[in-house]
């Protein structure tokens, strides 16, 4: 028997052929066959961890890893082209978009599979495509208006966010599993590109989402070592950098950059699902309760603490701290909306440079200019990775409960965010503009988790004293989803309708559902069999 006759592929769309082929399909059932059994374990593992929350465990730095702590190591030498990271900007796999980032000035790119991408078949595999294309640097685009897209002769470094060890493709299987979507999306990218980084004079360089324990880090680094071993690549070659984007990981920076470390590339502040994270593993406790999610930002005592560990940790380890995401977008016709979000932007780059980040993200290329000149203003050399800080942070610090109201305005905006983007989501898209701001699955992810709190905790209450009952939420939900309704003149009703029932099962349901993208997932899926019949 062939290795790839153990591999089912349950959908088939044109072109997939050049992706999955006999070759690069041998290379995933390797790494499923070698590496999945150890993923189901450490997700086990997060549920036992849970349940060990919800019985009143509270987080501290780890006793078993202190050594790691107090010890004197650093991470292996950077290459020349991560060195200097000061603008990353961030987009879905999307061909136009690929070109756009590449060509919009930031210094790198990161190609997104993850929060900014809607995983259905179609998007993972032409994504893929367009990524084979744009590392031989053989991408155009014509868009419908008749604007041809190429690109310029200097674009950003390119850095790959593969979907988080949760998720699992389930259009190929294994014999009788579904393949992990995170080895599937690492698994294709390196398997293509690896050879063809090295020779442009840069690598197969990596962002790895929603880790939530160091030994998550250390199956990702026996998925390096064992990727390169099999093509023959130097170890070492390959370079990540991880988001600290998990209230659990905040505890574990050091242990998660001796991991990796010789193919480290420092960490990032996932803001946004650290937010959710938060909320997330600490359901269950009475004493945590949000304020209204516009209300929880980068200068919330807590957020401020966790960025300035991660700069900390990172420059004690030679490692760069590169920041997160605000998600102001620039604002058509209205100058005022549009300064505004500028304004805020800037600010929230100011503070990072200032507090030593080594570079930040943008959404979107507009913000590009105006972040490189706070962090060419405030960051002359390449990076302040010599910038050795102490914080003493503590994890009092790292625990501490942001302060502030519930309203019913804030009530709104969750429930109709959480519906409009899910519509999106099975539409196919991953990150969309709604009320002039950047909104994916990370921050959609705050909206229902915070409904799913606010129902059933003791201070779930507006501030004009109503309790938040499941009754309420239920009428509101009603009154957004006709709203929607009539704002997009029912077009994609069906959508809306699925997705008002997505959001209402999360919030329902009694038990916390860890992640919103696993039922809506179920959804792509069917609705992907459904076309293909
Ligand atoms: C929490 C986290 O994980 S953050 C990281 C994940 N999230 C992301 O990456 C979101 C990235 N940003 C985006 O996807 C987009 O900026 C959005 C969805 C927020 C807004 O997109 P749009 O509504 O298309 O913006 P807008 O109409 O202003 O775009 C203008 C042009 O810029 C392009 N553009 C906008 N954002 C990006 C981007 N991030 N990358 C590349 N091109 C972009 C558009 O494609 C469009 O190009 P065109 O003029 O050639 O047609
Ligand atoms: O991935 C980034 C985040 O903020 O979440
Ligand atoms: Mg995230």
């Amino acid at each position: 028997m062939k290795t790839t006759d153990l591999v089912s592929c349950k959908r088939n769309i044109s072109n997939q052929e050049y992706i999955l082929t006999d070759g690069a399909l041998e290379f995933l059932v390797k790494l499923h066959q070698k590496f999945n059994g150890r993923r189901l374990t450490l997700l086990k593992d997060r549920k036992s961890f849970q349940t060990r929350i919800n019985e009143g465990h509270t987080l501290s730095f780890l006793e078993e890893t202190s050594d790691i702590r107090n010890s004197d190591w650093k991470i292996a030498p950077l290459p020349d082209d991560l060195m200097d990271r000061r603008v990353e900007i961030t987009g879905p796999v999307d061909r136009k978009m690929i070109i756009n980032a590449l060509n919009s000035g930031a210094n790198v790119f990161m190609a997104d599979f993850e929060d900014a991408s809607s995983p259905t078949w179609e998007n993972m595999v032409n994504g893929q495509l367009n990524l084979r294309d744009a590392v031989r640097k053989q991408i155009d685009f014509l868009s419908s208006n008749g604007k041809e897209y190429k690109l310029n002769p200097e674009t950003a470094v390119l850095v790959v966010r593969p979907r988080g060890w949760h998720l699992e493709e389930k259009n190929i299987y294994v014999q009788n599993e579904a393949m992990s979507a995170s080895l599937f999306d690492f698994g294709l990218y390196f398997y293509h590109n690896a050879r063809q980084l090295m020779e442009n004079g840069t690598g197969p360089y990596f962002y790895l989402p929603k880790i939530e324990h160091y030994k998550e880090a250390r199956l990702w680094n026996d998925v390096f070592i064992f990727a390169q071993e099999s093509l023959g690549i130097p170890i070492g070659t390959i370079k990540a950098t991880v988001l600290i984007e998990t209230i659990t990981a905040a505890f574990e920076m050091d242990e998660i950059l001796y991991e990796l470390k010789e193919h480290s590339a420092g960490l990032n502040c996932g803001r946004w699902d650290y937010i959710f994270s938060f909320i997330k593993k600490f359901h269950n406790r009475m004493d945590v309760i949000f304020p209204d999610r516009h209300l929880v930002t980068m200068e919330s005592s807590f957020m401020r603490a966790y960025s300035r560990l991660a700069i900390e940790t990172c420059h004690k380890r030679n490692a760069p701290a590169i920041g997160g995401m605000a998600a102001q977008i620039p604002v058509k016709n209205d100058v005022s909306a549009n300064e505004s979000a500028f304004n805020k932007v800037r600010a929230d780059k100011e503070r990072e440079a200032r507090d030593g980040h080594d570079g930040t993200w943008v959404a979107h290329p507009g913000m590009v200019a105006l972040v490189r000149d706070v962090f060419n203003k405030e960051m002359p050399t390449r990076n302040q990775i010599n910038k050795k800080l102490d914080y003493k942070i503590t994890s009092k610090d790292l625990l501490e409960i942001p302060p502030g109201e519930i309203t019913e305005a804030g009530l709104r905006t969750n429930i109709s965010v959480g519906i409009e983007y899910i519509t999106a989501w099975l539409n196919g898209r991953g990150a969309v503009p709604i009320n002039n701001l950047m909104e994916d699955a990370a921050t959609a992810e705050i909206s229902r988790a915070q409904v799913w709190q606010w129902i059933r905790h003791p201070k779930g209450k507006l501030t004009d004293g109503r309790n938040i009952t499941m009754d309420f939420v239920n009428t509101v939900i009603d009154e957004e989803l006709d709203r929607l309704l009539t704002k997009y003149d029912f077009h994609f009703k069906d959508k809306f309708i699925r997705a008002k029932e997505i959001f209402s099962k999360l919030v329902y349901n009694e038990e916390f559902v860890d992640f919103l993208t696993l039922p809506a997932y179920e959804e792509l899926v069917k609705e992907g069999n459904r076309d293909a019949e």
